[in-house]
């Protein structure tokens, strides 16, 4: 039995967690497991109810439990408040609390996507990288953080900061990853400009050291954007800080489709870890029909496996979405030549079908 804490969000995010949850209900009863949902308010649905993007009572429902799923939070509704009331706030502040510091961000083309590649076919082959994404240090949560004006000048400030700790530990993390997948590391920094990669290079390099079997190169971030698109087969694990994963796990996503196909696992020391779909809450679309559920439920195989070790079960959820894809059914996101669009919940059904 396992307690998950289901926290849907705004927008696609409670469309995408429902077919999330549907996918659980069969693990459960073909795995044999019992899943208990624990649902608790996020973002901006925590603010219309509470005031606060991340209530009190949401934290402690995720300390109960043994792993967080998450939906997405955001929209342009709460986009006036302060950035402590923001929506978005609830997602860094679960981060935080937990010490949710790696981020793994696989990108897989399922090789019926390769049409919905942007990219060409030669060019995107047999897309298969891990981002190991930092994700509790960096800009993001960095202070001084704010806004002031002195003698009519506005200034703005965020403060980029990294200890040799916080680099180590999401290091480790990255080369433990390559040893099981292509032996490569790439770390992505910026050590021509900034302090805070000199330093990251430093420790990353000494880290190597304690595992010979992986091959580790550095690579400037603005150069690793061009990469991605120009030659993507090179990667196997890329290692960057909190933003520069942030913003290169948006572009891997799209190589293989679509944003609606890119998964995440959180982790840290300790469990509650937390999955979540690399997407935000798409308003764009929200109530549309035609969120891709992949992701988050990609999310929940990455929690099936991460945080209560059920390999088969999560092989099993990966090979019913390889199969919804391979048999042509596509939400309209990853839309190819001879494809059978279905809504968001109608890909539920397939995949849950093939389970
Ligand atoms: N972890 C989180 O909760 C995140 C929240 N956000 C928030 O989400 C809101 C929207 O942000 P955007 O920059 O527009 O990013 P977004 O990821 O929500 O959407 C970007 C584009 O991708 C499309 N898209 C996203 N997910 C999709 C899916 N599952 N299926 C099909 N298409 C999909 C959207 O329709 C949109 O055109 C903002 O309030 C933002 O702060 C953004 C990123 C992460
Ligand atoms: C919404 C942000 C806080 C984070 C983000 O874009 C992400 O983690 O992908
Ligand atoms: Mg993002």
């Amino acid at each position: 039995m396992y307690k998950i804490a289901f926290l849907a969000g705004d927008g696609i995010g409670p469309e995408v967690m429902a077919e999330a949850k549907k996918v659980l209900k069969t693990v459960e009863k073909k795995f044999g497991f019992k899943f208990d949902f624990h649902e608790g308010l996020v973002g901006g649905a925590a603010i219309d109810a509470y005031g606060v993007p991340l209530p009190e009572s949401t934290v402690k429902l995720c300390e109960d439990c043994d792993a967080i799923l998450f939906g997405a939070v955001g929209g342009q509704k709460w986009d006036a408040l302060s950035s402590q009331l923001r929506p978005e706030k609830a997602i860094l502040g679960l981060r935080k609390h937990f010490g949710l510091y790696a981020n793994l961000r696989p990108a897989i083309l399922f090789p019926p996507l390769v049409s919905a590649s942007p990219i060409k076919q030669e060019i995107i082959g047999n897309l298969d990288l891990l981002i190991v994404r930092e994700l509790t240090g960096g800009l993001y949560f960095g202070t001084p953080k704010g806004r002031e004006e002195t003698g009519g000048v506005v200034r703005a400030f965020d403060t980029m900061i990294y200890t040799e700790e916080e680099i180590k530990r999401v290091a480790h993390i990255a080369f433990k990853a390559a040893q099981n997948r292509k032996k490569r590391v790439t770390s992505v920094d910026k050590a021509n400009v900034l302090a805070t990669s000199r330093l990251w290079r430093e420790v990353v390099e000494r880290i190597a050291k304690e595992y010979p079997d992986v091959e580790l190169s550095h690579m400037y971030v603005d150069n690793c954007s061009m990469q991605l698109v120009v030659n993507p087969g090179q990667f196997d694990v890329i290692l960057t800080e909190n933003t520069f994963g942030d913003i290169l796990s948006d572009e891997s996503a799209v190589l293989t489709g679509s944003i609606g196909m890119l998964p995440s696992a959180s982790l840290g020391d300790k469990k509650p870890y937390l999955y979540e779909p690399t997407h935000g809450s798409a308003p764009d679309i929200a109530g549309t029909g035609r969120a891709n559920p992949i992701a988050c439920i990609l999310s929940a195989a990455m929690m099936l496996e991460y945080s209560f070790g059920a390999s088969e079960a999560s092989n099993a959820v990966k090979q019913a979405v390889t199969r919804a894809l391979d048999e042509g059914y596509r939400t309209s996101d990853i839309k190819t030549g001879a494809g059978k669009v279905v809504s968001t919940t109608e890909m539920g059904d397939v995949i849950v079908n093939f389970i």
